[in-house]
């Protein structure tokens, strides 16, 4: 077995931005909201945590029997564009699986991963009718669910959910049912990021994740509902919002979702995020494990152009996977230059601070916090 499947579990989730419904506060800078989940006490991976939908990838995801679902216009994956020449390429994309058999790309899978994890977690179906997938292209803008009488009862749907939570293979059954496709070509590949060695959650969890954006236009935030289970509580914030409540200690978001929060800061208009999310995409990404650094008053996530970041940093936990400094966080900001780190001064004390040019065309987060005296060198604050 690969180190990959040893040391990590492979996942999928969604920034999921919607607007469009008209309905927005005209005083909010911005005109689209997120979704995020929060995580059963019970999990045993970031309790009570707010993230985005997303999950474990399954057998069930890779399977080929989504070829045999095909739109008339061709094989699905031929249908996703492709890369830029010298794009990022993730591990988790690259990899090679024998133990799958004829499988789907990567790619295809890690995405309909992300489609069927919103369905079971939120109830959100990102589906597109399988006669429209030619015509489906994300230079139209901000992508539309189905119509709401093409989706059954509300109690059949409800089965349905339980069904997929149970067995996952089930989503293709009701994808097939529908006569639709989870919609690959409203997601953009967005980031990756892997949980460093020092984060791991009961048993040793660990989790490459893909993350990808989904913008919906059109109606407004659907209706998302929790499952009671896994997941106790759905909310549509704005990035702002979501910061916020943060920073207020009314909720707790990770530092990955917290970073990707703080990017998507950088848009107030749901048609700017999508169009660059979705021209961006094409530059693929690269990924990003945090490598812990503990000062005396709070500990530091390096990421990788930081230049305290390793150059070999330690992915399996086997060498040296924590670095430690006598020094106080203001000191280590003090002495360096090229910065690329989330700063944890505590729990919801947290900031984004990033002085190098991001690579893969991708846009640094923003600061969003105006009591961050200490961090001289940060380059973006609001
Ligand atoms: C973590 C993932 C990948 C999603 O993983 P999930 O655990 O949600 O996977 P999933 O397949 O959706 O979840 C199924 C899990 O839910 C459990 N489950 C099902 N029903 C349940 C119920 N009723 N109550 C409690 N748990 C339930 C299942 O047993 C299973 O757990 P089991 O199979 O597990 O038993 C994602 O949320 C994510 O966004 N990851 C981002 C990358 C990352 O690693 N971020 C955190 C960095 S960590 C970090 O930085 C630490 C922060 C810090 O301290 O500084
Ligand atoms: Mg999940």
């Amino acid at each position: 077995m690969s180190s990959r499947v040893r040391h990590w579990r492979e996942a999928a989730t969604v920034l999921l931005a919607a607007g469009g419904g008209g309905g927005g506060s005209s005083s909010s800078r911005f005109d689209y909201k997120v979704l995020l989940l929060r995580r059963s006490p019970r999990s045993a991976f970031l309790p009570s945590a707010h993230v985005f939908p997303g999950g474990v990838v399954d057998a069930a995801d890779f399977s080929a029997d989504w070829l045999h679902l095909l739109p008339p216009e061709g094989p699905l994956p031929l249908l996703l564009p492709p890369l830029r020449a010298g794009a990022g390429r993730a591990p988790l994309f690259a990899a090679e699986r024998p133990e799958l058999g004829t499988a789907l790309p990567a790619d295809v899978a890690f995405r309909i991963c992300a489609i069927r994890e919103t369905f079971e977690e939120a109830g959100v179906l990102l589906l597109v009718e399988a006669g429209e997938v030619a015509s489906t292209s994300s230079a139209q803008g901000p992508a539309r669910l189905l119509a709401p009488e093409r989706l059954p009862p509300g109690p059949e749907l409800a089965e349905w959910r339980r069904r997929v939570q149970r067995q996952p293979a089930a989503f293709l059954q009701l994808c097939r049912h529908l006569s639709c496709v989870p919609n690959l070509w409203a997601l953009h590949e967005w980031s990756n990021w892997l949980t460093p060695v020092g984060r791991a959650g009961r048993g040793g969890r660990r989790y490459d994740t893909a993350f990808y954006l989904c913008c919906l236009g059109h109606g407004g935030p659907p209706e998302a509902s929790h499952d009671r289970g896994e997941v106790t509580a759905c909310q549509w914030s704005s990035p702002l919002e979501a910061i916020e409540l943060f920073k207020s200690q009314d909720i707790w978001i990770a530092p990955p979702q917290f970073y990707e929060l703080c990017r998507l800061y950088n848009f107030s208009s749901l048609h700017d995020l999508h169009r660059f999310g979705s021209e961006r995409a094409v530059e693929g990404c690269e990924r990003w494990m945090p490598v812990i650094l503990v000062a005396s008053d709070g500990h530091i996530q390096l990421l990788p152009g930081d230049e305290l970041y390793p150059d070999d940093p330690d992915l399996t936990g086997e060498r040296k996977p924590i670095l430690t400094s006598n020094k106080k966080i203001e000191d280590l900001m003090k002495e360096a230059r090229k910065l690329h780190r989330i700063v944890a001064r505590d729990l919801h004390n947290v900031t984004v601070c990033v002085n190098i040019q991001p690579k893969y065309k991708h846009v640094n987060p923003l600061v969003v916090d105006s009591k961050v005296g200490n961090n001289a060198d940060c380059n973006s604050r609001l």
